[in-house]
């Protein structure tokens, strides 16, 4: 049986259901956060809260639990369904009002959290890196709708899975509208050139990936040399490596882009290391959900 939290209380798989007039469902009005649990340990599951209530509160929408709440709401989540590997999803819309847009009218925000058992990428992706193309769906500005909430407004994201599928690859990177690499459909981007590693500032328009900050801290401590500095397409064909991270895709090396080859088209050593260090960290920072 799969246990699902819905509505204040769990309900399985098939009675999980949300109303046609919720607001997340008619005009993506809501947050999320996709956790990864790795051994038991929801990794950095305080970092993904945070920010789960910086998106709310950004966006006016009040979530009727307290961040203790949540977490324990999430662990039990993971818990009652007694899984060790698992990819925890946690959505807050608006919630339930009429078929106009006014969030005024909806009196009571909708709490879902969903845990599935992990899909992780293909591993063989790992081993050869994957190509990416750069495409013409451009990262919403931070003025019209700051890429920093994580809100189900994920049409600018889906546009570019389509055009990265039309261009035969798995990934395709977003830039700003002046131009400067912003970051994947659903990942953030790193290139790596002289040993420095470089990954765009939050001003560029890109979401503040809890991936790209436990990289900067493994980074940092492996002593690289970390810049939060604007690139552009010229810097990313030129770079030693490239990489893209998130919790789906934890740290996934790109060896083509735009029909350039990266470095030696194969995943660069620094890759590497990160993604071993990284692999390393994920069952130490977090909760344990069973101890
Ligand atoms: C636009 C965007 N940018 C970067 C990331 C990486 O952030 P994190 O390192 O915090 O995950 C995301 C996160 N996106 C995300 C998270 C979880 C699952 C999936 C999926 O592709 O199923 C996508 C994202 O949606």
């Amino acid at each position: 049986e799969q246990w699902i939290f819905l509505n204040d209380e769990f309900v399985t798989k098939e009675n999980a259901k949300i109303s046609v007039y919720d607001h997340g469902f008619l005009y993506g009005d809501g947050v999320f956060e996709g956790i990864r649990v790795y051994s038991g340990n929801v990794f950095r599951l305080k970092e993904h809260i945070d920010r789960l209530y910086n998106s709310a509160k950004s966006i006016l929408l009040n979530i009727p639990y307290t961040k203790e709440e949540m977490t324990d709401l999430i662990v039990q989540a993971v818990r009652k369904n007694q899984f060790q590997d698992a990819y925890i999803r946690v959505v807050v819309s608006r919630g339930v009002g009429d078929l106009g847009l006014d969030p005024y009218k909806c009196p009571k925000p909708q709490v879902v959290i969903i845990v599935e058992p992990l899909a992780i990428f293909p591993k063989h992706l790992y081993e050869t890196g994957i190509e990416v193309v750069t495409v013409a769906t451009r990262r919403n500005r931070p003025d019209v709708l700051s890429p920093k909430v994580k809100s189900l407004n994920y049409l600018n994201n889906v546009l570019v899975r389509i055009e990265a599928h039309l261009a035969n690859v798995s990934e395709a990177l977003m830039l700003n509208d002046q131009g400067y690499v912003a970051e994947g459909s659903a990942d953030n981007v790193f290139i790596v050139k002289n040993g420095v590693l470089y990954t765009p500032p939050g001003y560029v328009g890109a979401l503040e990936g809890i991936t790209r900050d436990a990289i900067i801290d493994i980074a940092k401590e492996l002593g690289y040399v970390v810049k939060e500095e604007p690139f552009t397409r010229h810097d990313v064909y030129t770079a030693d490596e490239v990489f893209l991270t998130g919790t789906a895709a934890e740290v996934i090396a790109v060896v083509k882009v735009d029909g350039r080859t990266i470095g030696d088209g194969v995943p660069g050593v620094h890759t590497k290391r990160l993604l071993e260090a990284f692999r390393q960290r994920v069952v130490s920072e977090g909760v344990k959900v069973y101890q």
